[in-house]
């Protein structure tokens, strides 16, 4: 027998309603602790579209409570980046051709260095330049193929829920909700090897002239960060096709990673804490850490904002302290990733909309990021937001109405009393998010405590 039974009577260990009774006891009193654990655990849910910046937050809860980035983060980051960098060059190149805007490169008579340039970024090979297994395994490929092959357009509106409203539908209807989240791994979670090709390559572009080359000898990393250096700095047809880049998908920090070539064409070069703010990795699934900020436990769940992974969300969504809805401010003239004819603000507002007045949330606090807003400054001349949200009455390079004008359309969609607190946020910027930071997990704690009746 247990230690109960020690301090048993003879009397009461014959008696079987007795004994059970203590064994109920041991159960409720184990299931208040954990309960007591949990309430004290605060849970707090990062969510947005993708790209919007959430993972970017957590790496600075990470800088700020976890002492930084593990050096296998750090090697990882160093291949994407590398990748992502050459892939982004040939981007402009092609979009360019598409945009019809005149390259210098493309003009072998006036611009023989150039032309040669970008023969040699063209004949690159990302993959067989960097470490896949490194940079991620099968994620890092999926990925990969998914952002560069040229089917991948197709590919990612059918991996898409689909419509915008199908997430919708699903947060009103239980037995949707039930079915979608018996399907969590979804599809994108294996690599479709047949479409590994290099998609962008000088193939498509010029057949003769990548016949001629199959027998060159293969280029360096340091002959292709030249090339990209040489063509960002000099070819004004990039620049060009660079200021429109909203007009197709390109990495948000493509310019950081050009402006930083070499350094990432370094042999055995290995990522600083602001190349990892700047890198993307796409978050697929939903990743849990755990931080202690003063003498409270803190676990915060990144959910990959894209389409195809808000199926997942579900499966969190219980228990939640607070969400932080993570808002790309700059996005207002930008389209979806997975489906370039849908709006990325038009998405955010429709995500924010079912989150906020969800019977899930009720009664959760929720905080709203105004992110990105180093870019939304850049572009608002170039990009002037009436363009895009005809109703905006602020003047063009008017930074405060901008955000104004998008902080209101958010906070009208609260239909309940509880506030929305807002900050304005730059998370690729350590400085700023550190004071950011801490208001926020002030916040939630004090709000926790008032919840549990402390306060
Ligand atoms: N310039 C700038 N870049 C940012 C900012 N926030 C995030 N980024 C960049 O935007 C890209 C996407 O950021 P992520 O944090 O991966 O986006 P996410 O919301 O986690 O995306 P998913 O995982 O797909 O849902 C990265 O390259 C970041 O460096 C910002 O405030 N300013
Ligand atoms: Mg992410």
């Amino acid at each position: 027998m247990g230690c109960g039974a020690s301090t048993m009577s003879s009397e009461e260990e014959g008696d079987l309603f007795l004994q059970n009774k203590r064994a109920n006891d041991v159960i409720e009193r184990s299931l208040q602790q954990q309960k007591h654990k949990e309430n004290k655990e605060i849970k707090l849910l990062l969510l947005g579209t993708g790209e919007s910046g959430k993972s970017t937050v957590l790496k600075q809860l990470k800088l700020l409570h976890q002492g930084g980035f593990s050096n296998q983060e750090r090697l990882q980051y160093t291949q994407v980046i590398w990748a992502d960098a050459i892939q982004s060059m040939k981007i402009l190149i092609i979009q360019a051709r598409k945009l019809r805007i005149p390259l210098d490169c493309d003009n072998p008579q006036a611009n023989r260095h150039l032309f040669e340039q970008k023969r040699l970024i063209l004949r690159a090979k990302p993959l067989e330049l960097v470490d896949a297994s490194l940079a991620g395994g099968s994620g890092f490929l999926n990925d990969y193929v998914l952002k560069y092959s040229e089917t991948s357009e197709n590919k990612r509106r059918t991996q898409s829920t689909g419509e915008a409203q199908a997430f919708r539908n699903s947060m009103l209807m239980d037995d949707t909700l039930h079915k979608n989240s018996s399907h969590a791994g979804g599809p994108g979670d294996g690599v479709d090897f047949q479409e590994l090709s290099e998609g962008l390559n000088e193939d498509q572009i010029n057949p003769a002239l990548s016949r001629q080359q199959s027998n060159a000898r293969p280029v360096t990393s340091q002959e292709i960060a030249t090339a990209i250096e040489k063509l960002w700095h000099y070819d004004r047809g990039i620049r060009q096709c660079f200021a429109r880049s909203n007009e197709f998908h390109l990495e948000s920090s493509a310019e950081y990673y050009f402006e930083n070539i070499h350094k990432f064409a370094a042999p055995g070069y290995v990522c600083s804490d602001e190349d990892i703010l700047k890198g993307r990795i796409k978050t697929t699934g939903i990743t849990e850490t755990a931080f202690n900020i003063g003498s409270s436990s803190f676990k915060v769940l990144d959910a990959g904002g894209q389409r195809s992974e808000r199926r997942k969300w579900i499966h969190c969504f219980q228990g939640i302290t607070a969400v932080l809805f993570v808002l790309a401010v700059s996005e207002y003239d930008q389209m979806l990733f997975e489906d370039e004819r849908v709006n990325r603000m038009h998405e955010a507002i429709m995500l924010f909309d079912t989150l906020l007045n969800s019977r899930w949330f009720i009664n959760t606090p929720f905080i709203l990021f105004l992110n990105k807003t180093d870019i939304f400054k850049d572009k608002l001349t170039r990009s002037p937001i009436r363009q895009y949200f005809p109703h905006y009455q602020g003047r063009v390079n008017d930074v405060e109405a901008g955000l104004k004008h998008f902080e209101d359309i958010f906070l009208g969609l609260n239909k309940s009393q509880r506030p929305i607190y807002v900050h304005r946020t730059c998370a690729t910027d350590t400085q700023s998010m550190r004071f950011v930071l801490t208001a926020v997990a002030d916040l939630i704690i004090h709000q926790n405590l008032k919840k549990s009746g402390i306060l």
